[in-house]
C-alpha cells in the first residue's frame, strides 16, 4: 500500500449533506449549496500493517508525532471520552492539479479527471454529540470533526485503475461494517452534487491545491463506533473491489472528556 501521497496534503476539505438519505436519517436541511467543512492533517490514521496485530496495537501509543517517513500513521481509532463516535464511510478524492476559481461551463467531468491523481477511501469520524452541540450553539465542526485518529484512510488508488471520466461519478460502492454487520452501503451516484461541482465550488471559495484531499460525503446508515469494535470499509468500483481496511477502535487516554456546558 502506498501511504506517501498522505505526506503532501495541504488540507482536507469534507463536503457535508451530499446523500438524500443520510440527510434524512439527521433530521437536517438539505442544502441549497454544497457545504464544507476542514479536517486536520493530524487526524489521518491509516490501517495496521496486518489485521493480526490489530490486538498488539496499544492505546497508550496515543500522541501524535507526525507521519512516518512513508507516509503512514497506523494505530486504532481513538474514542475520546464522554464522545459518541460516528462512522461516515466516504470516497476521497486526490488532486493533482491546483483548481482555482473554476467557472461552471468550464469544469466538467473530464476537468475533474484531469485534475486528481486518484482517490483513497475514507471515514470522515465525527463527534456527534460534539457536532450536535456546535450545530445548537452556532459554534464550528472543528472539534467535532478533528480528533486525532478521526481521519482513518486507505492507500492511494491511480486513477488508471478507475475506468473514463464519463463513468467516473457513477463507478463507486462504499460499504462500511461494524463487528460483521453492514452498517453503511451506497453508491456514488447518489450523491446530490456531482464530484465536478463539488470541485469547481470549492475552488470559487478556496484553491485546491494539488496534495489536497476531498471528502465528498457519506451515504445512509451512519453509527456509533465504542472501544473495542472492529470497523471494515469497502470501496469497489463497479464489483471489483479496489481496497479493503480494518480498524479497532479503542478509549482514548488523556485528560480530555466531553461534557456539555
Ligand atoms: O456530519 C455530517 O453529517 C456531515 C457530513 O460530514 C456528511 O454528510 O458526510
Ligand atoms: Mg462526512
Amino acid at each position: 500500500m502506498d501511504y506517501s501521497y498522505l505526506k503532501h496534503i495541504r488540507k482536507i476539505i469534507c463536503i457535508g449533506r451530499n446523500y438524500a438519505a443520510h440527510i434524512k436519517e439527521l433530521n437536517n436541511p438539505t442544502p441549497k449549496q454544497p457545504f464544507f467543512f476542514l479536517k486536520p492533517s493530524s487526524s489521518i490514521l491509516t490501517p495496521p500493517v496486518n489485521v493480526e496485530s490489530i490486538d498488539n496495537i496499544g492505546p497508550e501509543n496515543c500522541t501524535y508525532s507526525g507521519l512516518k517517513s512513508d507516509g503512514s500513521n497506523s494505530g486504532k481509532i481513538l474514542i475520546p471520552r464522554g464522545v459518541k463516535v460516528h462512522h461516515e464511510v466516504e470516497l476521497a478524492l486526490v488532486m493533482s492539479q491546483n483548481v482555482s476559481n473554476a467557472s461552471k461551463d468550464a469544469f466538467g467531468p473530464k476537468e475533474l479527471y484531469d485534475s486528481i491523481s486518484g482517490v483513497a477511501l475514507s471515514l470522515d469520524l465525527t463527534a456527534r454529540n460534539v457536532q450536535d452541540e456546535a450545530k445548537k450553539k452556532g459554534l464550528p465542526w472543528s472539534i467535532g470533526k478533528g480528533f486525532d485518529t478521526f481521519l482513518p484512510i486507505s492507500g492511494f488508488i491511480p486513477k488508471r485503475d478507475l475506468g473514463d471520466p464519463a463513468s467516473f461519478q457513477n463507478a463507486f460502492r462504499l460499504k462500511c461494517e461494524v463487528n460483521g454487520v453492514t452498517r453503511q452501503d451506497g453508491t456514488t451516484d447518489l450523491m446530490l452534487t456531482p464530484m465536478h461541482e463539488i470541485v469547481q465550488h470549492i475552488s470559487t471559495v478556496m484553491s485546491l491545491e494539488s496534495g489536497d484531499l476531498v471528502l465528498t460525503g457519506t451515504p445512509a446508515g451512519v453509527g456509533e463506533l465504542h472501544a473495542n469494535d472492529t470497523v471494515t470499509s469497502y470501496l469497489y468500483h463497479g464489483d471489483k473491489l479496489l481496497t479493503k481496511m480494518t480498524f479497532a477502535c479503542a478509549e482514548k487516554p488523556g485528560p480530555y472528556e466531553f461534557k456539555e456546558t
